[in-house]
This record gives structure tokens, C-alpha cells and sequence, in this order.
């Protein structure tokens, strides 16, 4: 006999711990997993609302992870209306070279999705929907200028870097509301706190926030064109009010219409391999891979090798094992986990090496992302990687002499970088005296 699998309400069934694991009740006849369109899943959740969702998803930041959600989305039987947001003109015109297409390539095969809207932005911010850049009919006439379009957004998918996401917040703030959905996509800790303090500060105007944790492999073959290099998971967790610790289950109806949606539009759209966790699961998920990229990344990019041959040395074995002292003291000590059972033994430095030493291997031939943001002259996220160790064993009292000693080694071959390209001669410029004014 067949099963069918059908999508069960992740809120009905109350303590986040126990529903958001158990996604699928089995009901007897056909095998449609995964059938849910997307117009259920927003009636579902357009039921008991008075400001009824339109299902609209915005994604801004069109690297490796927007392509790859954008086109997830597409894939799906049923696609909810999907905008992306081109935040330059460079960007846009390499779109409309692409026709509007996105393409994701699986063992050589590429799979090409269309059906984008899309929205640019001008100098003083304002947003402007485009005539679509793929074969569909226009709803512009030929003559008129598309008008700005700065109305609210409810669901918006950001999938940039951790060091661009806070500005690139601010610079569609303006159309964000208490009931939208922010879903981050970074690497990375401590870029929700800093949304929360300069964008959002009044905490009743915020929006709504889903974190998420990611681990497919993908690589950039071209604009909008990409390769899923190893199938991973999409980790995803609604953020609780900062007031309650993520340790506390929280009830299901605490949760805005937009997060609803989209996590349940994320959960059932296969291809990202989305599972939903509880804010103090999500947080331990996210400290794993905290820990794995704290070494792995700046190791390879400070050696500029692949990550697999970290693991051949016995002097890169030494510093990975000083640098997870520090990582697992801080994590250990950290207050959001105290009362979380097992986390001395999760978070140990033996378990946290074995888990270096699994990604490392499992991505042996691969350039770590800081090791290509170094190459290519970009900013890294070191600040977000170790620099987040010792910020947070500053305020514990840990003393984290190797992480920010690695943090200022790949600051300074960032530095080295850029002064040797630019020519520059390396000053001290405070004690640089101006001819014009008196010296101090
Ligand atoms: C895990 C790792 C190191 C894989 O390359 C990564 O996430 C990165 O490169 O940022």
C-alpha cells in the first residue's frame, strides 16, 4: 500500500519542540509528498487574519544563495509570486542578458527556471518594478516609465553576505513592517543584534525574523548561474521575542502570518531540503557551523589552500586544536544555553574537532568562501567568525588571545591586499602633522 505524506500544520500542534520535527502525518492512499500549493498554504494561513498575505516573496542579494532559493522556489509544482531585488544596474543588465533566467546546475545537468519579477533601485532609494525580462507580456505600455513601487513587503528571503546584510536592511527598510518576515541566509553570528540596534531599534516596529542555517554546496558558474555541488540542509527557526530566552517552548500562536508562510512555503519546497527547529535548536546548529568556520575559513585563507589540506599538517592540527579551547570555552559559558542538557559534551573540543575535521574532508577540494573573499579583494566575515568568539568571551571574562589573533591575521593579509594594489605607502597617520595647522 502507498502512503501519502500530507504537509501538517507546524502550528497546530503547539510546543515548537514537539511539531516543528515531526513534519509529515501519514495518510494512506497516493505518494504526493510535498503537494501543498502555494495558495493553501497561504489561505491556511490567510484564515483567521484581518490584512489577509498577498504570498508574495521578496529575495535580495542575487549570489550563490539567492539563485539557489529563487530557483528552489520556482521548482515547485505551484510557485508563489517570487520578486527579486537588484540593488545595481550592472546587476539588472546582466538579468536581462540572461533573458530573466536562473539557472541551476545538478551533475552537469542545468535546469533553467523563469517567471522572476523584478524590482531595481535608484540613487535616493526608491524601488521600481521592471517589465519582465523573459518572454511574458508586459503589464507596462511600451511608452510609460514603470512607476516606483515602495509598497510594504511581507516576505523578504536576504541572502547576503553577514557584513552587507545590515545596509542592505536599511536600504529597503522603508518597506518593511511589523508584519513582515525577514528570513536571513548568512554565515555567521551577531548580525540579527545589529539589525535589531540600528535598523529596527523600537522593538514594536520590528519585524519578524527566521534564522536559518545552511550547508548545501553550491558553486558560481556565471550571473544567475549556478552549480549544487552536494546536497545539504536548510535549517530554519522563527526568532523569538529577545525578552524570553530560546530555551522557553513558546505557544504556535505567537508567530505572525508572514513567518507562517514562509515557513511553510521553505519546508515544502524540496530541493532546498528545509527542515523547521525551535529558536534554542536552531542557535545550537548555528554554533556548530560557527565553530567549524572560525577554523576552517581563516586557516585557508590565510594559507591560501584548499580545505582539504588543513588536515595533512600536523602544525595546522595544533592551531586548530588551541583555536576550539577557545571557541568551546566561550559556547560552553554562553548564557542563551545554560539550562540546554548535553551542551558540555556537544560542544567539547574533541566534538567540535571531529567536526571540523568531517567538513574539512567532506569538502576536501573546495575553496572555503574567506579563502576566495581574500583572492578576490572582498570583504570577509571574520568579524562575524572569531571576531564574535572574542566579543563574547570579552563580556564572560574568557580571554580569546589565538581567536583575535587570527582575526587580525586575516585583517592584516586583507590590508596587505589592498595597499599593495593600491600602491600605497603604509603610514602612521596619527602622526602625520598638517602643514596648515599647528601641531597639537
Ligand atoms: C564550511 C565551509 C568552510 C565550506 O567551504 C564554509 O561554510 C565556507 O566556505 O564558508
Amino acid at each position: 500500500m502507498q502512503s501519502t505524506f500530507r504537509p501538517r500544520s507546524l502550528w497546530r500542534t503547539g510546543i515548537l519542540g514537539t511539531c516543528f520535527r515531526s513534519r509529515f502525518q501519514v495518510y494512506g492512499v497516493s505518494n504526493t509528498r510535498f503537494i501543498s500549493t502555494w495558495k493553501e498554504e497561504l489561505q491556511e494561513v490567510n484564515h483567521d487574519t484581518k490584512a489577509p498575505l498577498s504570498g508574495r516573496v521578496h529575495i535580495l542579494g542575487m549570489g550563490n544563495l539567492g539563485c539557489f532559493f529563487a530557483h528552489s522556489l520556482a521548482t515547485r509544482r505551484s510557485p508563489p509570486p517570487i520578486t527579486i531585488c537588484l540593488h545595481n544596474d550592472y546587476l539588472y543588465q546582466a538579468f536581462v542578458r540572461k533573458r530573466g533566467q536562473i539557472s541551476v546546475s545538478t551533475h552537469g545537468l542545468d535546469d533553467v527556471r523563469t517567471g522572476f519579477d523584478v524590482e531595481t533601485v535608484d540613487e535616493e532609494g526608491r524601488w521600481y518594478t521592471m517589465p519582465p525580462v523573459d518572454n511574458r507580456p508586459s503589464p507596462f505600455n511600451s511608452t510609460s516609465q514603470p512607476p516606483p513601487d515602495n509598497g510594504p513587503i511581507e516576505c523578504l528571503i536576504i541572502c547576503t553576505k553577514a557584513h552587507h546584510t545590515e545596509l542592505a536592511i536599511k536600504d529597503i527598510s522603508h518597506r518593511l513592517t511589523k508584519d513582515s518576515t525577514i528570513c536571513l541566509v548568512h554565515n555567521g553570528m551577531g548580525v540579527l543584534e545589529s539589525i535589531n540596534q540600528n535598523v529596527f531599534p523600537d522593538p514594536n516596529n520590528r519585524p519578524h525574523y527566521i534564522q536559518t542555517v545552511f550547508s548545501h554546496g553550491l558553486g558560481r558558474n556565471d550571473s544567475f548561474k549556478i552549480s549544487h555541488l552536494g546536497v545539504g540542509t536548510t535549517i530554519l527557526s522563527p526568532v523569538g521575542d529577545s525578552s524570553i530566552p530560546p530555551t522557553t517552548p513558546e505557544a504556535d500562536h505567537t508567530w505572525a502570518p508572514s513567518t507562517k508562510y514562509l515557513l511553510r512555503l521553505l519546508t515544502l519546497t524540496p530541493p532546498l531540503v528545509a527542515v523547521a527547529e525551535t529558536p534554542a535548536g536552531l542557535l545550537q546548529y548555528q554554533l556548530e557551523k560557527l565553530a567549524v568556520n572560525c577554523v576552517i575559513n581563516p586557516l585557508t585563507a590565510l594559507s591560501d589552500c584548499t580545505n582539504g589540506e588543513i588536515l595533512y599538517s600536523f602544525s595546522f592540527t595544533r592551531v586548530m586544536r588551541l583555536l576550539l579551547f577557545e571557541i568551546s570555552a566561550v559556547i560552553c559559558a554562553l548564557p542563551e544555553l545554560q539550562g540546554i542538557p548535553g551542551i558540555e559534551d556537544r560542544f567539547s573540543p574533541e566534538r567540535l574537532r571531529r567536526l571540523v575535521v568531517n567538513v574539512a574532508s567532506n569538502t576536501a577540494k573546495n575553496h572555503s568562501s574567506m579563502q576566495q573573499d581574500i583572492n578576490q579583494r572582498r570583504l570577509t566575515e571574520i568579524e562575524y567568525f572569531n571576531g564574535w568568539i572574542v566579543r563574547r568571551g570579552e563580556e564572560l571574562g574568557i580571554k580569546c588571545a589565538l581567536n583575535y589573533m587570527i582575526k587580525h591575521l586575516v585583517a592584516a593579509k586583507a590590508a596587505t591586499h589592498r595597499s599593495r594594489e593600491a600602491g600605497a605607502i603604509p603610514l602612521d597617520l596619527d602622526n602625520v602633522i598638517s602643514t596648515n595647522e599647528p601641531p597639537i
